[in-house]
């Protein structure tokens, strides 16, 4: 492809050199460049990216789009300058990966808890109703079923278009993607077209990265203010930022409540450790799923649906055969009769959220509570005392552990999280670094009727310690200790 039709996009401040010149690939890591490829040189959070403009040269790249030009220029390249690569490079990547959200309708899901579930529903959802569809999402990546490894939840915008023009190739009509809120920040979604957006809730996470909740929430709302006026914008009206999310989008709003009124509504009307009875928008479905965020999940999930066209009945049908997604609330019985549940919770919100709906399910039936959780290293620490006290809050018995340790110290996390609990928490609480071990206590702990919840992990297959990812499987633990293969 031509240079000069990947920036048509954009608006160069400079061109030196040719601009005819084609182009056989986009790179942002002069580490992946190969002959013939349009270097991108970015600023980051950990290095100038300009740095590795002669070492991308000396690779093969032909061109590269920068915001500071270089001072020796080489011949035969051609250097574009823009006021923001960063701005720029998502515009440029699409065009390079043939414009494939214009090709396909592009569903973005994002706030604090809920994007994985409610994007692999409708990733589910869509395939039940016999389209081809992509997804891409933290636990993995598929195009019309064909796992791709994820490496994070919305990809860099060189792989995330890439990803996209092969769903068009496969012959995808739908793609579901989450946006997080880094990713919407360092604008890897720059470019995109997107049919629709929902949003789920947005609680305390990644202030390590944005600073202030502010940032955080302004990240978030940025995805809706760049939707077009062609796609629909569904909200969550039980979020206190619900509707702040939406108040400048040229989107199509639509609402969802639990609560009060709103565009499409819903109430649970009875509910087991096997799933709820519902009501939705005035019709009754049974779904495979606990806990009332679920019921804001599957709303979600409804309101995309019948706004991508599909007739409600017909949706619910579908819904009804949904079940639970990888190591999100997924329970597994132990011979004993106790219940284990594997969650993906590793917020504040999301611990409060996962032990309300085990107390839902629990109610009347006497069973215990027993929680295991920790918190990532080289994460938001403010959020450390705070996941301790929810889960003392709503546990009979708590066992604080390692998460993903990264960098940190386990110790020391645990500490942090032990800080937030007084003499009289304490009284229930035990700490055990090895998360292995301490998931082993729980079970031994754990009597007939009883639920252990253990939080943070889900999906994960590994326990990243100082930079090396061991296999590491929360289900395949429980499911060893309880002598049962899968
Ligand atoms: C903090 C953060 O988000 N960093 C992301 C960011 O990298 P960065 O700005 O730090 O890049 P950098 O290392 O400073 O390098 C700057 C530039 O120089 C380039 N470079 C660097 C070295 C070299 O030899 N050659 C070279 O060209 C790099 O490719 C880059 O273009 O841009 C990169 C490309 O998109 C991301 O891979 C990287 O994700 C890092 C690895 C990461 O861990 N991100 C996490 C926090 C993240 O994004 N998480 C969210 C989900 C969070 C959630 O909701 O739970 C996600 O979407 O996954
Ligand atoms: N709507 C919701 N409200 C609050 N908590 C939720 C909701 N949906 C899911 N959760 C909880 O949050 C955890 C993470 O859910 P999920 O993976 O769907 O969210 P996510 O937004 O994709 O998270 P991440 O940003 O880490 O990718 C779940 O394991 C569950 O405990
Ligand atoms: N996407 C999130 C996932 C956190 C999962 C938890 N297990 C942890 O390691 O903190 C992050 O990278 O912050
Ligand atoms: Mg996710």
């Amino acid at each position: 492809m031509k240079l000069q039709e990947l920036l048509k996009n954009i608006e160069p401040i400079q061109i030196v050199g040719d601009a005819d010149v084609e182009v056989s690939g986009v790179n942002i890591d002069s580490r992946k460049i190969k002959e013939g490829h349009l270097f991108v040189a970015i600023k980051g959070t950990q290095v100038d990216g300009h740095q590795f403009i002669s070492k991308a040269l000396t690779l093969g790249a032909k061109s590269v789009l920068c915001e500071d030009m270089p001072e020796e220029k080489i011949e035969g390249v051609t250097y574009i300058q823009v006021a923001s690569t960063e701005d720029a490079v998502g515009k440029v990547a699409t065009l390079f990966y043939g414009d494939p959200s214009k090709k396909l309708k592009l569903v973005g899901v994002t706030g604090t808890n809920g994007k994985t579930t409610i994007a692999t529903l409708l990733y589910n959802m869509f395939r039940k109703f016999g389209h081809k569809c992509g997804l891409l999402s933290t636990v993995c990546n598929y195009i019309e079923g064909e796992a791709i490894p994820a490496d994070h939840t919305t990809p860099d915008p060189i792989e995330l278009n890439m990803l996209l023009g092969k769903m068009v190739e496969a012959g995808c009509e739908y793609a579901f993607m989450e946006c997080s809120s880094h990713a919407i920040a360092q604008k890897r979604i720059g470019g995109l077209e997107f049919a629709g957006g929902l949003f789920t809730n947005l609680t305390r996470d990644h202030l390590d990265y944005h600073k202030t909740f502010e940032n955080y929430r302004n990240a978030k709302k940025a995805f809706f203010d760049g939707l077009p006026k062609t796609a629909f914008a569904i909200t969550n009206a039980d979020d206190k930022n619900g509707m702040i999310m939406v108040q400048n989008t040229k989107a199509t709003v639509k609402t969802y409540s639990t609560r009060s009124m709103a565009d499409f509504k819903a109430r649970i009307l009875e509910c087991h450790f096997g799933g709820m009875y519902l009501e939705i928008d005035g019709r009754e479905v049974g779904v495979q799923f606990i806990g009332k965020f679920n019921v804001s999940n599957l709303l979600a999930v409804y309101g995309a649906a019948v706004m991508l066209g599909k007739k409600p009945e017909d949706v619910l049908v579908v819904m009804s055969t949904l079940h639970s997604v990888n190591g999100r609330l997924e329970p597994i019985q132990s011979p004993e009769g106790y219940t284990a549940i594997v969650d993906y919770a590793h917020t504040p919100d999301a611990l409060e959220n996962v032990l309300n709906a085990i107390h839902e399910v629990l109610d009347g039936k006497g069973g215990e509570v027993i929680t295991v959780c920790g918190a990532g290293g080289n994460r938001d620490k403010g959020k450390r005392p705070l996941m301790a006290q929810e889960a003392v809050k709503q546990s009979d018995k708590v066992i604080i552990t390692s998460d993903n340790p990264r960098f940190e110290e386990p110790q020391d996390i645990i500490n942090d999280m032990l800080a937030g609990l007084n003499a009289q928490q304490m009284k229930t609480v035990i700490s055990i670094v090895d998360r292995k071990e301490a998931i082993r206590t729980a079970c031994m702990l754990a009597k007939k009727g009883d639920v252990i919840l253990v939080a943070g992990k889900g999906h994960e297959d590994y326990q990243e310690i100082k930079g090396v990812k061991h296999h590491f499987d929360d289900k395949e633990v429980l499911r060893e200790i309880f002598g049962i293969d899968k």
